[in-house]
């Protein structure tokens, strides 16, 4: 019988995490548990411990303090079990542009872009010796929508995304699976962190229904998943389009109607 890769669950206390676990677990995938809530963290791998018999391991950190963030690539590089990077952690902002402080903005792109980076390139090589391996990077549908007024928050999700990509085209080949997950309104603990009254939002997704979407996506090993998108054509053509903007790039010269009128 071939035994399931370990999954490591980052933001694995709450919300998405937490459902990613317990989904896992009950595929019967052991498990690393990752977020600042230790007490949060035992209680959920107990759980899951009872109901689906696997192991799960607690590690506590917290993914905006760069010695937290190097204790879990030591993990990530040292525990070969692990064979499913899910990349979840993240915050989102309260307020806009000109609400951010120099703190506020340190925290959010370090927890939503650098931690998440560097996550996963303290697995990738490992991953790509075995020639196998997966790792899930959740972005949002906020990346691609600077019209919801999210713009720092959205931009890590837009790096997200890119990153996913770029690391898809460089690591596919050696037999390592990325996906970028974009959900979008899910009910879950993220908007009162933000400071978001969650009643005042109408329509948000079951955050089970997200996470047994995204799943399908996994399962059928599909790049960009996007449980909302219910036009599965719009990202198709969304893509095909930036392609079609990169074949008119020629950059020996600046395009006419740039050119200084005499
Ligand atoms: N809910 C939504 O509408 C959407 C969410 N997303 C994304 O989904 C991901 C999960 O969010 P969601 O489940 O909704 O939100 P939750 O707030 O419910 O969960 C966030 C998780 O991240 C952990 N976390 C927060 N800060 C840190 C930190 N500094 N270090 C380590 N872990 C941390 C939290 O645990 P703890 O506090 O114990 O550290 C918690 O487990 C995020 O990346 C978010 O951007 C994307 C689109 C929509
Ligand atoms: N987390 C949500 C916004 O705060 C989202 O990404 O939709």
């Amino acid at each position: 019988m071939t035994t399931l890769p370990t999954v490591l669950v980052t933001g694995a206390s709450s919300g998405i995490g937490a459902t990613y676990a317990e989904r896992f677990a009950r595929r019967g995938h052991d498990l690393v548990l990752v977020a600042r809530d230790k007490t949060r963290l035992e209680t959920l791998a107990a759980r899951l411990r009872e109901a689906s018999g696997v192991t799960v391991d607690v590690l506590p950190a917290d993914l905006t303090q760069p010695a937290d963030i190097g204790a879990v690539e030591t993990r990530l590089r040292d525990d070969a079990r692990i064979g499913v990077l899910i990349n979840n952690a993240g915050m989102a902002q309260s307020g806009g542009f000109v609400q951010q402080t120099g703190e506020s903005i340190e925290r959010l792109i370090t927890l939503n872009t650098t931690a998440l980076t560097r996550l996963a390139a303290a697995v990738a090589p490992r991953f790509v010796q075995s020639g196998t391996g997966a790792i899930v990077n959740i972005g949002s549908v906020v990346g691609l929508a600077p019209e919801f007024g999210m713009t720092v928050y959205g931009a890590t999700k837009a790096f997200v995304l890119f990153l996913s990509q770029g690391m898809h085209l460089e690591l596919s080949p050696k037999g390592v699976y990325v996906q970028a997950v974009l959900p979008a309104g899910t009910r879950t603990e993220i908007w009162d962190r933000a400071g978001i009254d969650v009643n005042t939002l109408s329509d948000l997704m079951d955050v089970e229904e997200l996470v047994d979407a995204a799943l399908v996506g996994f399962d059928r090993r599909e790049l960009v998943t996007i449980p909302p998108l219910h036009v599965a054509a719009r990202w198709d053509t969304l893509d095909g389009a930036r392609q079609g903007l990169l074949s008119d790039i020629r950059q020996a010269h600046a395009a006419e109607r740039y050119l200084a009128q005499d």
